[in-house]
């Protein structure tokens, strides 16, 4: 049996890159982002709306469990889930954490194409959006590091590029 679980920055490609690894490993495949979407019937910008980051983080924590009951799966987390409550240790017990490391400059350069679907992100762009990343991956590293696995994901736009991670995963999992 195995699960894995994809942690990282926003943007450092849990979801791009989840989704392709799943299939190369044949694993089934889990954003807990969407899951969340499809239990609440709601979107993460909606949540953090209506009920604010503290209620969203509480409905993160629980989804979190439901899907880590599942076998032969490979979750993708939300940016911020290693980093509250005892989140990070509950996953290294439940399966293996891959931490996908970004530089600063590259998020940056990602996110300012795809943060309005980022509640926390919102209103931010150049040099702001690139010091509130840099200060606040600073604070969740150490979650992050706490992964079972530490991959360098500042290159992976191919297939191929992720086949790479899948090999490596392969002879380290
Ligand atoms: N390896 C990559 N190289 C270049 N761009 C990428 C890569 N991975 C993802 N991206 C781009 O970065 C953006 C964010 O990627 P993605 O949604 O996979 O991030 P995430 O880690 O799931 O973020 P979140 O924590 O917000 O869910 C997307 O627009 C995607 O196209
Ligand atoms: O890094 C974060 O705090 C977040 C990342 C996203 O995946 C979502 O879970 C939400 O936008 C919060
Ligand atoms: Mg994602």
């Amino acid at each position: 049996m195995k699960r894995i679980f994809l942690i990282g920055y926003m943007g450092a490609g849990k979801t791009t890159v989840g989704k392709v690894l799943s299939q190369q490993l044949e694993l089934s495949f889990i954003d807990l982002d969407h899951y969340i979407e499809g239990r609440y019937h709601k979107t993460v910008g909606q949540l953090f709306a209506e009920r604010g980051e503290e209620a969203f983080r509480d409905i993160e924590r629980r989804m979190l469990r439901e899907v880590a009951a599942f076998e032969d799966v490979l979750v993708s987390t939300g940016g911020g889930a290693p980093c509250f409550f005892d989140n990070i240790e509950f996953m290294n017990e439940a399966g293996q954490t891959v931490y996908l490391k970004v530089s600063v400059e590259e998020l940056a350069k990602r996110l300012e194409l795809c943060k309005s679907t980022r509640p926390i992100l919102k209103g931010r762009s150049g040099d702001e959006l690139k010091a509130f990343i840099a200060e606040s991956l600073e604070k969740r590293e150490p979650f992050y590091s706490k992964a079972a696995i530490v991959f360098e994901a500042e290159e992976m736009m191919t297939d191929q590029d992720v086949h790479k991670i899948s090999q490596e995963l392969a002879t380290r999992l």
